[in-house]
């Protein structure tokens, strides 16, 4: 019998502390060896794949991936339909690298969703559905404070489902708790040792903004950015900091997008909190100018780049984020893939079919008269659902935009995109690195001639 059922030769192989040139034995799913060659009987009856001198790297790990969930995110409990199910997101994750997504499961004050357990075995049951390409796991978004249920379920959830993380919402109305209901659910998350993760912006702010620029008319896609500046991040991180502080307890700021929380955030981890970070490319690939990019500043089109936190106002901001890269202010580099289809009445286009004005002699549409309404309106940012694409594109834009320019290395690469977030949520080292006894879950990219 063949020893090994597949062999890579001729690559570099890269983890989160060394380029180093080796050849790898792969049998039964799993990485057996790392050697200089392979002799003539370890190659009998292996396929063989030549990487010609490019990089083999431990397959991404996307662990802010938003798929088959309800998200209710937006006023009135209105909200999105997510454009993608396991079986389209898990595609696109492979396509771009990334082998393993991490996914949301999402509590609801529904009295019916009060059982973590029975949401975690729905959302289950939505990815086996249809099945996945990737390897996938779930965080639990919790929005209540029930504190029988955290003590009971939260143990179960770790032991029967593997997970290690929570998330939770310092914004939307249907989802963020006040500062006593996160102290308990951070106590809990703590007692168990679970990972807290905080979407960290101040609801507040936010909805006052929002009414101001509302009065003023001031409602296409680019004041979402405007109802966002970067101190409704910059309140929402402090503010976390200092109940995490309070309690001891670890937390992970999500998709950090201001040179502001970052800055916070650098502050509280040099003072030696348990305190770690994510950031995502649309923080380094768009401005508040994009949201504004499509014909006219009032196009509808310009919904696409609507998500939350709202990309950097400036190019001095995105310089701030690739320092916090640089130097470790940021533990991880997710998608936060969240999309939403631009021609349905559930995605995109829920922020003018919802919204009156927009609406008066018109009536509810589909396909290609929808699409016709929408080249036509402004619709209102406030019902537009938070969210954009990114599974896919997340590792080649950190390939084209840091590692091929030389701002980061090829290790920096694969500690953020793989390594870090595998440790972090439990999954290290089956997933994360490439040594023996690691799932053989590899990508080969091909440095630029
Ligand atoms: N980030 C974003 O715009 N959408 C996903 C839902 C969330 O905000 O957590
Ligand atoms: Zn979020």
């Amino acid at each position: 019998m063949a020893k090994f059922d597949l062999i890579i030769v001729n690559g570099k192989v890269v983890t989160a502390s060394d380029v180093s040139n080796y050849c790898i034995g792969i049998k039964d799913g799993k990485i057996r060896t790392l050697v200089d060659e392979f002799t003539d009987d370890e190659l009998e009856g292996a396929e063989v794949i030549d990487a010609q001198g490019a990089y083999v790297m431990p397959g991404g790990v996307d662990a802010h991936v938003h798929i088959c969930q309800d998200l209710k995110t937006g006023p009135y409990g209105l909200g999105g339909e997510c454009a993608d199910n396991f079986e389209t997101g898990s595609k696109s994750a492979v396509a771009g690298g990334t082998t393993t997504m991490i996914t949301f499961a999402t509590q609801t004050r529904a009295e019916e969703d009060r059982s973590l357990l029975k949401v975690v075995e729905e959302y289950n049951a939505r990815a086996e559905a249809t099945g996945s390409y990737a390897d996938y796991g779930f965080h639990i978004i919790i929005v209540r404070n029930d504190v029988d249920v955290l003590e009971n379920e939260l143990p179960v959830l770790i032991k029967d489902w593997g997970i290690s993380s929570c998330k939770l919402f310092l914004t939307y109305e249907s989802q963020k708790m006040t500062d006593s209901q996160l102290l308990d659910v951070m106590f809990a998350a703590r007692k168990n040792l679970i990972t807290t993760m905080v979407h960290a912006e101040n609801g507040d702010m936010i909805r006052w903004l929002t009414e101001k620029l509302e009065d003023k008319g001031m409602v296409a896609p680019y004041y979402h950015a405007l109802s966002r500046p970067p101190l409704v991040e910059a309140e929402a991180t402090n503010r976390a900091i200092a109940l995490a502080h309070l309690i001891q307890n670890p937390i992970l700021f999500v998709h950090v997008g201001s040179a502001l929380g970052a800055a916070n955030i650098r502050k509280a981890q040099t003072m030696g909190l348990p305190i770690y970070a994510e950031t995502c490319p649309q923080y380094f690939h768009l401005t508040w100018n994009d949201l504004k990019r499509f014909h006219s500043p009032t196009c509808f089109e310009n919904s696409k780049m609507i998500c939350s936190p709202p990309p950097p106002p400036d190019t001095s901001d995105q310089e701030d984020l690739f320092t916090g890269l640089q130097n470790g202010t940021f533990t991880i580099y997710s998608s936060d893939h969240c999309p939403f289809r631009y021609d349905h009445p559930n995605g995109k286009p829920s922020g003018v079919l919802e919204h009156a004005p927009s609406m008066e002699g018109e009536k509810h549409c589909h396909g290609s008269e929808l699409q016709d309404l929408l080249e036509r309106k402004d619709g209102t940012f406030r019902l537009i659902p938070n969210g954009i694409p990114g599974v896919e594109t997340r590792l080649p834009l950190l390939y084209t935009g840091a590692l091929a320019t030389g701002r980061i290395t090829p290790q920096k690469f694969v500690e953020l995109t793989s390594t870090n977030p595998a440790k972090l949520y439990g999954l290290y080292p089956t997933k994360g690195t490439i040594m023996p006894g690691s799932d053989a879950d590899l990508v080969i990219v091909r440095p630029y001639p």
